[in-house]
């Protein structure tokens, strides 16, 4: 297993202007490297100030949701607020997803009185705020890769056609402090993924050589990778951003991600503008959440890497 990634660092890039407004220079000149740093390497890493604010209450909010007796988290499953709860196979991996239309509509009632029977209201409202924040950063990132390709006129149509997926990790320390994984290299089976951590590292990033690269966001920092039904949307334009986590060290690993996927019912087929004789379709038109049930029942089986092609590929 590798255990040290290359000294290369991720392009930072930075969010935080409030003029960023689609045709302003600060928005072509954000564009621009959002553009270089895909090409590049799948990925970069959004710096959004505005996050700073809610920094210590999203880590207060991430070691309270673990800190919960097991028998309680277990609610979450049964729940119709959280969707899932699973520990990986690797026994380092916790975590709980939340979806953004349900979070929005009953956290505060459903989901805090069923964790915290005396209500937690500091709760809900910080995951809340960091949605509202994390998702409008997802939107405009869209937006800046839509208009890299020419196809910005989509732009509207896929936000009407998204849904939201929270994520709350945790990784334990490895028991030995040997490096041990914490999620097996893989690449992302949706639109974009933003992942906000606290500072410890693990997260590894391949680059076009094949090398890892260590990830050290920073505490205004968001590691923003593109999955595999955005890839395909764009008819191959870009790659996925393919990663995993590595936990070393003794200290437990939190983070958060926000997950945009398209909506049930929506087909992921690239727009006309980005097919042609020299660009043949790639995938056929797929909806998102039946591939999502695809992949998982594969994982077992050990195909972790790009299912797409196994499932669509034309
Ligand atoms: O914890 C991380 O930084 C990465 C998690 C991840 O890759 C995933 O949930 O898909
Ligand atoms: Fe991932």
């Amino acid at each position: 297993m590798v255990s040290s990634g290359t000294q290369a660092k991720l392009p930072v890039i930075d969010f935080s202007n409030p003029n960023l407004k689609p045709g302003s220079p600060e928005w072509d000149s954000v564009k621009r490297q959002v553009r270089e740093a895909m090409e590049e390497y799948s990925c970069f890493e959004a710096s959004l100030d505005q996050v700073m604010e809610l920094q210590n209450a999203v880590m207060v909010a991430l070691k309270e949701a673990f800190d919960l007796p097991s028998e309680t988290k277990k609610l979450y499953v049964s729940d119709k607020h959280f969707y899932g709860y699973f520990e990986s196979s690797t026994g380092l991996l916790e975590s709980i997803m939340v979806d953004e239309a349900q979070l929005a509509e009953s956290i505060e009632q459903g989901l805090t009185t069923t964790l915290w029977p005396q209500g937690n209201i500091s709760f809900s409202k910080t995951l809340v705020s960091f949605t509202e924040l994390s998702s409008r950063l997802e939107t405009t990132v869209r937006r800046m890769i839509l208009e890299i390709f020419g196809v910005d006129k989509y732009a509207d149509e896929l936000v009407d056609n998204t849904n939201y997926m929270l994520k709350l990790m945790k990784y334990n320390a490895p028991p030995n402090g040997e490096p041990t994984s914490g999620v097996f290299a893989h690449c992302d089976k949706n639109m974009v993924t933003l992942l906000y951590q606290n500072e410890v590292d693990g997260l590894q990033v391949q680059n076009k050589d094949g090398e890892w690269m260590d990830i050290k966001p920073s505490p205004n920092g968001f590691i923003v990778m593109v999955g595999e039904s955005f890839c395909a949307w764009l008819n191959g334009g870009l790659s996925p951003t393919y990663h995993h986590v590595l936990m070393k060290g003794n200290k437990a690993r939190y983070g958060v991600g926000l997950f945009s996927g398209t909506r049930r019912g929506y087909h992921v087929k690239a727009p006309e503008e980005l097919v042609d004789d020299k660009n043949p379709v790639v995938y056929k038109p797929f909806d998102y959440e039946e591939y999502l049930g695809f992949y998982f029942a594969q994982v077992p089986l050990g195909r972790a890497g790009s299912t797409l092609e196994a499932y669509c590929g034309v």
